[in-house]
């Protein structure tokens, strides 16, 4: 841990590679200051939860507002990441992503600090406190899904070396005062080795959005991030949850129910209702065709999230070649990637998990 900390104490980290950055600075809180921001962590600052402890919002001295992370008990595997976390935002910069403005490590006391996101998460706006507000219309999300990919691109390749969020999902989307898509939550984060296509490892990240290939065998790569995006452009085109319950012990992936209305071209279906019929068509329809085709069960059929962000952008070739793809003619029952997914999935499958090693 003191070559971690003695590494960033001196450096502004970032990567000055891509167009998107932004200003790089960040430092070291103390707990003092900390305290003061949260009024003490206290219970009404929360706002919310995840696996690594509670976050709290908080007011500087400057009157600017910021989100901290709070460790909730130390442990090496929290301490580890804590560190991934702190460093891999310390080197990223990019308009998509979530900016760090510091940390704080005394004692046992592991604390993240990061830009306070008015507008919370993706997922508080299509499943949770915020979803009955209907905050979030058409042109809102079409950005949300441009900027969100463009985030992720930046990591699979610009940043230096290539980084694998390997948790892509709509909690880990926070939007800012005006609905820009901050992708969070490094946490379980890999650095892709040079010249390695893939990672084995542990697998982590959340059922629903997990490739195949990674909940079974751990391989986790790009791709893993891209089957991870596809479903979340699939839940914010629709409004839909990754996992529908069917019953109490029956569920249904998104995929199953978004494909055969795809090849039906029945967008009215597909759109989020709220929504209230005011989309736009030709975009809606990207949306969801690129959601699948990134959610296919082949990884070899995904694309890459640059060229995700071009098909969300409007590349008009690339989307005819896309759209006259195999996957989205004929009928349900004809041969498509999405297919394995279809078994109805019952609550006890549970991702196998390997031991960490790198792949070249
Ligand atoms: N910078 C921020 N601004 C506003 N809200 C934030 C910020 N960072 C996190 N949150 C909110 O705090 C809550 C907890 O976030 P956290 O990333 O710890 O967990 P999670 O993504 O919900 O779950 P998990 O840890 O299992 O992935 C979420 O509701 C998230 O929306």
């Amino acid at each position: 841990m003191m070559d971690f900390f003695s590494k960033f104490c001196c450096v502004k980290g970032s990567d000055r590679k891509n167009q998107g950055k932004k200003d790089s600075t960040w430092r070291i809180f103390s707990l003092k200051e900390l305290q003061l921001a949260t009024n003490n962590f206290n219970y009404d600052n929360k706002l919310g939860e995840g696996g690594f402890g509670s976050v709290y919002w908080g007011q500087l001295w400057d009157g600017s507002q910021i989100a901290v992370k709070r460790l909730k008990s130390w442990s090496n595997k929290a301490e580890v990441e804590f560190s991934v976390e702190v460093e891999i935002l310390a080197r990223v910069r990019h308009k998509n992503l979530l900016t760090l403005r510091g940390y704080c490590a005394e004692g046992q006391e592991r604390l993240i600090v990061y830009d306070y996101m008015t507008n919370l998460s993706l997922l508080s706006h299509l499943h949770g406190q915020h979803s009955a507000e209907c905050h979030l219309d058409w042109p809102r999300r079409m950005n949300i899904a441009v900027g969100a990919a463009e985030g992720i691109a930046y990591l699979h390749h610009y940043a230096t070396p290539h980084i694998i969020h390997r948790d892509i999902k709509a909690s880990n989307v926070l939007l800012d005062s005006d609905f820009k898509a901050q992708v969070a939550d490094f946490g379980f984060a890999k650095f892709i080795p040079d010249g390695a296509t893939h990672v084995t490892t542990r697998v982590k990240g959340t059922l629903g959005y997990l490739a195949p290939e990674y909940a079974m065998l751990g391989k986790a790569s790009e791709s893993c991030d891209v089957y991870s995006f596809g479903i979340l452009l699939l839940e914010l085109a629709s409004g839909k949850k990754p996992i529908e319950k069917l019953s109490s012990t029956i569920k249904r992936p998104i995929t199953d129910w978004a494909l055969p209305l795809a090849r039906e071209r029945n967008f009215g279906e597909l759109a989020d209702q709220r929504l209230n019929g005011n989309y736009v068509e030709e975009e809606l329809k990207r949306v969801i065709f690129v959601g699948l085709v990134c959610a296919d069960n082949r990884p070899e059929k995904r694309p890459t999230m640059l060229e995700v962000v071009e098909l969300l952008k409007g590349d008009k070739a690339k989307f005819a070649a896309l759209e006259d793809d195999e996957m989205f003619k004929g009928s349900v029952a004809a041969d498509s990637g999405t297919e394995d997914s279809s078994e109805i999935m019952s609550e006890d499958k549970e991702p196998k998990q390997e031991i960490e090693d790198v792949k070249p």
